[in-house]
């Protein structure tokens, strides 16, 4: 059933892909779902040079203001980065019919398809993803047959050196708090099972009316994302509104996720975010997701809480989360919250009403 919806969706939006705009007005994009760029703010999101001696102190002043921010010089090849880039583009450049040959399982969580957060809106976004957990074999022989394994490499290296920047993020963050990778046990001993999340959003002939993935937190400890050079993304500050997250040749953008909300006890906040699509380019990105090992209890860190500062939030493990995730969408976080008089009602980055788009 629920396959039948997402195939269904996805055929949907290769029709209305031909037959232009139509489609879009019949579903009625809401006015909620209207871009609102505040572009007269003088706020940037900032940009750090990970070989700045400084740089843990401007990462931990990112995460706490912005909980998003780009990093150059982080040790990732560039041409590494076309390569994925590339990659994602044949992809998704495969006939419709070829690519739901690696259509994501009802309940499954690899494969290609429509944005899982579609379920919780009414209308379609202009988008199309492919989501790879563990070995990207399965599915790339179902899309080249006979020449899967220049992809697969190209995913495995892009995964290795995600997963060194990712430690490299993680001690920065967590060093400007205090606290060393030693002081979080599974930190150094254990691995993640990542995600890797290519999105896919064509021109769209009337960009206004239509959202290339909606305004959302990520579930992870972290996510690195690497975008073409389209603007698209978005980052949303308090007191400031939708900022534009421009891209940089060779940077990439990170982002806070809600697991690192919790670890941080809401020190560093999960950014909201969403992408916009444009009239003339094709944008791609391509999201690392970043959490730690799947069965690791992860909750605020001891080191940061005292009497005065009680714990906010309960312990879960990443794939209990994902699973709330799943099911409650924005309310996620403060579905976990512990105490406070927030308990229930909306998190400051809880994201219900105006602030998800
Ligand atoms: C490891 C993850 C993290 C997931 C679920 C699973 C695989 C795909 C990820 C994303 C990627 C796109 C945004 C998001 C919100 C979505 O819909 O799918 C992410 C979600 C999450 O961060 O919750
Ligand atoms: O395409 C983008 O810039 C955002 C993608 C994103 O937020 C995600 O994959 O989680
Ligand atoms: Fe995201």
């Amino acid at each position: 059933m629920a396959q039948w919806k997402d195939t269904a969706r996805v055929l949907e939006f290769s029709a209305f892909a031909r037959k232009g705009i139509e489609k879009v007005k019949v579903r009625g994009l809401g006015d909620h779902e209207l871009p609102s760029h505040n572009s007269s703010t003088p706020d940037q999101v900032p940009v750090i040079n990970l070989e700045d001696p400084n740089a843990m102190k401007l990462v931990g002043h990112a995460c706490k203001t912005w909980g998003v921010f780009q990093v150059t010089n982080h040790g990732v090849p560039t041409n590494l980065l076309q390569q994925m880039e590339a990659a994602g583009r044949k992809l998704f450049a495969l006939p419709m019919q070829q690519k739901l040959k690696a259509a994501r399982s009802p309940n499954g969580v690899s494969g290609y398809g429509v944005a899982r957060i579609s379920a919780f809106f009414p209308k379609l976004m202009w988008s199309e993803g492919f989501t790879i957990v563990g070995s990207p074999y399965e599915h790339a022989r179902k899309l080249w047959p006979n020449r899967y394994s220049r992809f697969c490499d190209v995913i495995e290296e892009y995964k290795e050196e995600m997963n060194k920047l990712a430690q490299k993020l993680m001690s920065l963050m967590l060093g400007s708090l205090g606290v060393t990778m030693e002081d979080v046990k599974w930190a150094t001993t254990q691995r993640s099972c990542p995600a890797l999340q290519l999105n896919s959003y064509p021109a769209c002939p009337d960009p206004d009316r239509a959202m290339g993935l909606a305004a959302h937190t990520d579930s992870t400890l972290l996510t690195i994302l690497h975008q073409n050079n389209t603007s698209g993304l978005q980052a949303h500050k308090e007191g400031t509104g939708w900022v534009t997250v421009p891209p940089i040749p060779g940077a990439l953008v990170i982002n806070v996720g809600d697991l690192l909300h919790i670890l941080s006890n809401g020190l560093y906040p999960s950014v909201l975010h969403r992408a916009m699509v444009n009239r003339t380019q094709h944008r791609l990105s391509v999201a690392y997701l970043y959490g730690p090992p799947s069965n690791v209890e992860i909750s605020p860190l001891s080191k940061l809480t005292d009497q005065v500062h009680p714990p906010l939030y309960r312990a879960v493990t990443w794939s209990e989360y994902l699973g709330t995730k799943a099911k409650h969408f924005n309310k996620a976080l403060s579905s976990v919250r512990l105490c406070g008089p927030l308990n229930g009602f909306a998190d400051t980055n809880d994201h219900n009403g105006v602030r998800v788009g």
